[in-house]
């Protein structure tokens, strides 16, 4: 299909608020300048005041919405292959669009796991087909998750899928020897290992943070400084290296300090925090719900209290969900025998608003960076909108920043409902998404997947 064609469904987005212009914490959208946006053949041909439609434009009136460049998630289970009963690329694909998520990094810890050039490049495929976001894989650090030999790394370096992002996670790298080798081996290509730091030895049987309430509640305990000695040894190894460590889930006020000091160091880390991580606390483990069991386990108000405050401080870089979709009968059982984990792509923004831009702790402008650029960049994620400007790919949400909703299940649009946020009430929803220049989300609900991957082969003709 030809470029004229492609262009001929174009979008004019009018009278949007733009996250970039609302660089006060706390500050007032209103107060931003409202712009149009025009978009054609999968980019931002136009950006200016009251521009005019054109015949075959597809109109949306933005006002009152807020836009950010398309949300970026590093940190994403998509469990395809192997675990299609709770999710696949293409369903959780669609709950990243609902999400306002444009690029979403997965995980390896697949069945097989993603440690071969074949699994990435499979992985990668079934995202381009199904077009509802960039699927980046992420490659395992060891064979098999198994933590002894380091896998092809180079290989799936050089892939089709070009992997930069490397990851055991659901595993720590424990191993120091083997730790160092993976970092000096990404460095050689700008790649970067996320680690899952929990030493394995602290956690043995673990079910929940170690405290008082584990104690009271007979949960074997999670401690914080099982998280916090695995970070403190790989910012002091990714130094030596000199090479980038990102820092998954970070989870306790300590594991902040770490970060903080390693920084202030100059190491090359970057640290994520996940929306639960902000809002919830070890307290609601009393009800014994499973939807509450996570790894890293929910800690204590103190530390919330300081994550919050190492966003506001730019310790922590990035909000990733680590969304964890998992079939009924792994989470409606008892919590011993529950799986770790809970979904998080749709109601991650929501919970960004209610706990960080509500609170003061984060302006529109530095949530965009929490949430887009700054993922973008550590997992460098090529042709990602720099801005929501003329040239760049048109990859954008459209945020309704007013008013607070009830969080039920007809938000989840993944495969798997073991989210700890239904029946919570949050500020925003998002209303449009759009990835290469094509609509996922319109009104918050999901184009058709026909339309969506229809869209998607036809752009990847014209670039061919
Ligand atoms: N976060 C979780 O509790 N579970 C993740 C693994 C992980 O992120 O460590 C999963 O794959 O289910
Ligand atoms: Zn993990
Ligand atoms: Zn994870």
């Amino acid at each position: 299909m030809n470029a004229e064609h492609a262009s001929a469904s174009g979008i004019l987005i009018r009278g949007a608020r733009l996250a970039a212009d609302i660089t006060e914490r706390a500050g007032d959208h209103l107060a931003a300048p409202t712009v149009d946006l025009r978009i054609a053949g999968g980019r931002i041909v136009e950006r200016g005041t009251d521009l005019a439609a054109r015949e075959g434009e597809r109109v949306i009136d933005a006002t009152g919405l807020v836009a950010m460049t398309g949300l970026v998630d590093l940190h994403t289970h998509l469990r395809e292959p192997g675990g299609e009963q709770s999710e696949t690329v293409l369903t959780g694909t669609r709950a990243a669009a609902a999400g306002g998520f444009t690029s979403v990094f997965a995980m390896a810890n697949t069945m097989p796991v993603a440690d071969t050039a074949g699994v990435v490049e499979q992985v990668q495929a079934l995202g381009d087909a199904a077009g509802y976001a960039t699927v980046r894989p992420i490659g395992a650090v060891t064979e098999d998750l198994a933590g002894e030999r380091l896998s092809e790394i180079g290989a799936m370096a050089q892939s089709r899928a070009g992997v930069r992002v490397f990851s055991d996670d659901g595993k720590c790298v424990h191993d120091p020897l083997l730790m160092r080798r993976a970092l000096e081996y990404v460095k050689t290509f700008d790649g970067v290992i996320a680690q899952h730091a929990q030493d394995p030895r602290l956690t043995e049987g673990a079910q929940m943070n170690e405290g008082a309430l584990s104690s009271e509640l007979g949960l074997k305990g999670w401690p914080a400084v099982a998280e916090e000695s695995i970070i403190a040894r790989d910012v002091l190894l990714a130094e030596h290296v000199g090479a980038r460590l990102h820092i998954c889930h970070l989870s306790t006020a300590g594991s902040v300090e770490v970060i903080r000091w390693a920084k202030a160091r100059g190491v090359q880390v970057t640290a994520e925090v996940t929306p639960h991580h902000l809002i919830l606390t070890e307290e609601l483990v009393r009800s014994y719900d499973p939807r509450y069991k996570v790894n890293p386990p929910l800690r204590r108000n103190e530390d919330v209290v300081a994550l919050r405050q190492a966003v506001a401080d730019g310790v922590i870089d990035i909000i990733a969900t680590d969304h964890a979709p998992h079939p009924v009968e792994a989470k409606e059982c008892e919590w011993d025998a529950a799986a770790f984990g809970m979904v998080g792509l749709e109601s991650a923004l929501p919970i960004a608003l209610t706990t960080l831009v509500r609170e003061g702790h984060a302006s529109w402008a530095e949530l965009e960076h929490l949430l887009s650029h700054k993922p973008a960049q550590i997992g460098r994620l090529e042709g990602h909108p720099s801005a929501l400007q003329a040239g760049e790919v048109a990859d954008l949400v459209l945020v309704d920043p007013n008013g607070e909703s009830e969080f039920d299940l007809a938000r989840l649009r993944g495969l798997s409902v073991n989210s700890p946020f239904l029946g919570m009430t949050l500020a925003g929803h998002v209303a449009y998404t759009v990835r290469h220049g094509q609509l996922t989300l319109d009104q918050g609900e999901l184009v058709a997947a026909e339309v969506v991957a229809q869209a998607a082969k036809t752009a990847q003709a014209a670039q061919a």
